[in-house]
């Protein structure tokens, strides 16, 4: 009776969806043929059985390694069988949605060779990447060195007499430890070392270095190489193998450096190309992206997973008969709504950012390296914010469900255990976060000298106008006009900017202003990260929007986004002087609006992400909302009922009891 009730809770809620709902799944997907490939592949991954991930939490590491080998090799064999696409292939493997060393293969080792390997050794080595002859990782990070790359110490010493270099590790701290896939999987490594010729350093470069042999896949002579050992949480990121590696002396042809930054010729003269040196750096810029695009998926999973639930669980009160839904406190629709509207404003905004990615790339072909700096700001501060976000917004979803939240049947545990290190990975959040205050530092300084600001920093040119303007709002209905909440985040992040450049301009070294003042440069740098998301969707919304009632959705989420944001760092709209208390008062009362107005549409909302039971991992999160009934039969799976009475019982229980009992008989 009741599990047929928990049922009727989301038929009765997707009845009462005010918008088109598929035109609403296109948007999400970027597109009509992105969501028939997202579906085809999602329904292909969730019909397999060897892709069942539901006994996850309970392998030992052991079988969960060989369980996720077992995967890759199975999603590799349906590419081929099914010639698909690497676009589908891509989106097969996420919906595989397992951590492997296929990540770092098609997602690091691929796109290194491919941006800093000269056209020869793109020839050479990408064909067997491709076919998976080879394996590859990315091995930069060291045990004493990961956020400060040019701190590495690994050393690639060149010999002009054997035209080899000579890859050595110096030192118990230059020992690469963390790359993915480099622990038990990969056959080679695009190592990072210092280029050393004729005793000079020239800094980091890239090289490739094959690591195991392809016939038994042992380690060669002077490789030292395994596992660094168990990570956070049980299944998760643990079916990844991050790897340590040393290397004794061992040598490799001068053209596996990978030369399209710098050379070294056969007399060992190191010539640098007239592209920029920081194109090194240029597969981290590459993988913030997608780790962007990302978030928005992590993100909409766990609001997926708490909405629904939402909608079934009833708590006190009466309504129709029965207790309050939780989705109808006001309470609950504070935590969960600006978190729905923050999945889609990451979506926009990754978006937007792959555009920005391919612009770059296609300017770099052109020698054009103007937009280099930008696109490194945007990336590395998208990447810092989108994932803060998603990784506390995965534990806020976790609180929102109860204590059923904290069951690894809900999904969300290891939803957040597998996610959180995208907050430390390809990049620590703080030092990215530094990146783009360092860089909206320079572009203030600049100003003065004629150079004009790009891209996302061109408001700075209305500097003078933004350091005064008032807020355009005078009602409550003023808050929901884009252009007065976009010049508002602008004045915010241009007063914050100007307010640390001045700060930093009283200290006669800019380093130590830059120390002193690193966490207020770090709320600029957020400060202005959010306007970038805010203008982002806001500009999503000015294109045709098809469907009935879609747009009106994506309205009211854009301004749940930035109102709440709003609300979040009052502080700086008002210490600042953006905004007064009575405005702010204004956004409050309209917030609550806001939210009434989405209530009918959450579950469809959440819906239009289109994500299979599978995917979800959740039996908070069914589509059916069948919830109470298979939270049963998962606790019964567990292993703990496999007997009536446990295992340890004769050892370790009945000894205890009879103890108690003779006790109480004295
Ligand atoms: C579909 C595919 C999916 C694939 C996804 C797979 C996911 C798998 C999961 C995990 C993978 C994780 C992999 C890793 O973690 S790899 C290791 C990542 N490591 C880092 O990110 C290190 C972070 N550190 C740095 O990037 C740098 O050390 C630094 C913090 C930027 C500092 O650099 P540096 O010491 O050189 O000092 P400066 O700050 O002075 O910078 C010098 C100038 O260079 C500019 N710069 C810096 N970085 C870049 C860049 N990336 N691109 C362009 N320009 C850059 C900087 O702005 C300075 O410029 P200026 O003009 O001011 O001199
Ligand atoms: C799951 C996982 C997978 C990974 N995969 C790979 C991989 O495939 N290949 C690879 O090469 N690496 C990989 N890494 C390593 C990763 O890139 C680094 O851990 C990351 O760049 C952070 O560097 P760190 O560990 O040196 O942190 P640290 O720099 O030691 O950070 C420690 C603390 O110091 C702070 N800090 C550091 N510098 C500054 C500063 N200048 N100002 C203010 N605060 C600062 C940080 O904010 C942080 O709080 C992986 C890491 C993880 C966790």
């Amino acid at each position: 009776m009741e599990a047929e009730a928990a049922v009727d809770y989301l038929v009765d809620e997707r009845s009462k969806a005010q918008f088109d709902i598929d035109a609403m799944k296109i948007i999400w997907a970027g597109g009509k043929h992105e969501f028939e490939v997202s579906d085809r592949m999602a329904r292909l991954v969730a019909s397999d059985p060897v892709f069942r991930k539901d006994n996850r939490a309970i392998l030992d590491r052991k079988e969960l390694f060989k369980n996720t080998l077992r995967k890759a090799a199975h999603a590799w064999k349906r590419i081929i069988e099914l010639r698909l696409s690497e676009q589908e292939a891509s989106k097969l493997r996420f919906f595989v949605d397992e951590p492997a060393y296929t990540d770092l293969h098609w997602g690091m080792f691929i796109p290194v060779i491919k941006g800093q390997g000269t056209e020869e050794q793109r020839k050479k080595w990408l064909p067997m990447a491709y076919r998976m002859q080879i394996i590859g990782c990315y091995a930069q990070t060291e045990l004493g060195h990961g956020s400060n790359v040019q701190g590495l110490e690994t050393t690639a010493t060149f010999d002009p007499e054997l035209d080899e270099f000579v890859i050595h590790s110096p030192t118990l701290t230059s020992s690469k430890w963390w790359p993915g896939g480099l622990g038990r999987a990969s056959t080679h490594a695009v190592v990072f070392a210092r280029l050393i010729t004729d005793g000079k350093d020239h800094g980091i470069n890239g090289f490739i270095v094959q690591l195991r042999s392809l016939d038994d896949h042992l380690p060669l002579p002077g490789i030292i190489i395994g596992d660094i050992g168990m990570k956070f949480g049980n299944g998760a990121y643990n079916t990844m193998d991050n790897g340590f590696l040393r290397f004794d002396h061992v040598r490799i042809p001068r053209d596996q450096m990978l030369m399209r930054v710098k050379q070294v010729t056969r007399e060992g003269k190191v010539v640098q190309s007239d592209v920029p040196w920081q194109l090194l750096y240029g597969t981290m810029v590459y993988v913030r992206q997608t780790i962007v695009a990302d978030a928005s998926c992590a993100l909409s999973r766990a609001v997926c997973i708490a909405t629904r639930y939402s909608a079934v669980r009833r708590q006190f009160g009466s309504q129709n008969g029965h207790e309050t839904q939780v989705i109808d406190y006001r309470t609950q629709q504070s935590r969960l709504f600006p978190l729905l509207a923050s999945a889609y404003a990451f979506r926009f905004v990754g978006e937007w950012l792959k555009w920005l990615y391919m612009d770059v790339t296609q300017r770099l072909q052109a020698r054009d390296f103007s937009t280099l700096p930008e696109a490194h700001a945007c990336t590395a501060g998208l990447k810092s914010l989108t994932t803060s976000v998603t990784a506390d917004a995965i534990e806020e979803c976790r609180k929102l469900c109860g204590g059923h939240g904290y069951l690894c049947s809900s999904g969300l545990p290891e939803l957040f255990a597998v996610y959180v290190p995208a907050c430390t990975y390809e990049g620590d959040n703080i030092v990215l976060l530094l990146q783009v205050a360092r860089f909206l530092m320079k572009t203030v300084s600049q100003l003065g000298s004629g150079e004009r600001p790009v891209g996302t920093t061109t408001y700075l040119l209305r500097l003078e106008h933004l350091l005064q303007c008032p807020c355009d709002v005078q009602g409550a209905e003023d808050w929901l006009k884009p252009d007065v909440v976009v010049q508002l985040f602008e004045a915010r992040s241009a007063r914050m900017t100007v307010a640390c450049a001045k700060s930093l301009s009283k200290f006669s070294k800019p380093e130590d202003g830059f120390m002193d003042l690193s966490a207020d440069l770090v709320s600029v740098a957020t400060a202005h990260c959010q306007l970038i998301v805010v203008s982002k969707f806001v500009e999503k919304l000015q294109q045709d929007i098809p469907g009935e009632g879609v747009k009106q959705q994506l309205e009211a989420l854009c301004s749940i986004y930035a109102l709440s944001l709003l609300k979040k760092h009052l502080g700086d709209f008002l210490s600042t002087s953006c905004i007064t208390s009575k405005q702010a008062s204004l956004a409050n009362d309209v917030l609550r609006s806001l939210y009434s107005q989405v209530r009918p549409n959450a579950i469809a909302l959440v819906d239009a992400f289109n994500y299979t039971d599978h995917f979800l991992g959740s039996v908070l999160g069914r589509y059916d909302g069948n919830v109470y009934p298979k939270l049963y039969e998962e606790a019964l799976k567990d292993p703990l009922n496999e007997s009536v009475v446990p295992d340890g019982y004769h050892e370790y229980l009945q000894p205890v009891l009879k103890q108690r009992l003779r006790t109480a008989r004295l």
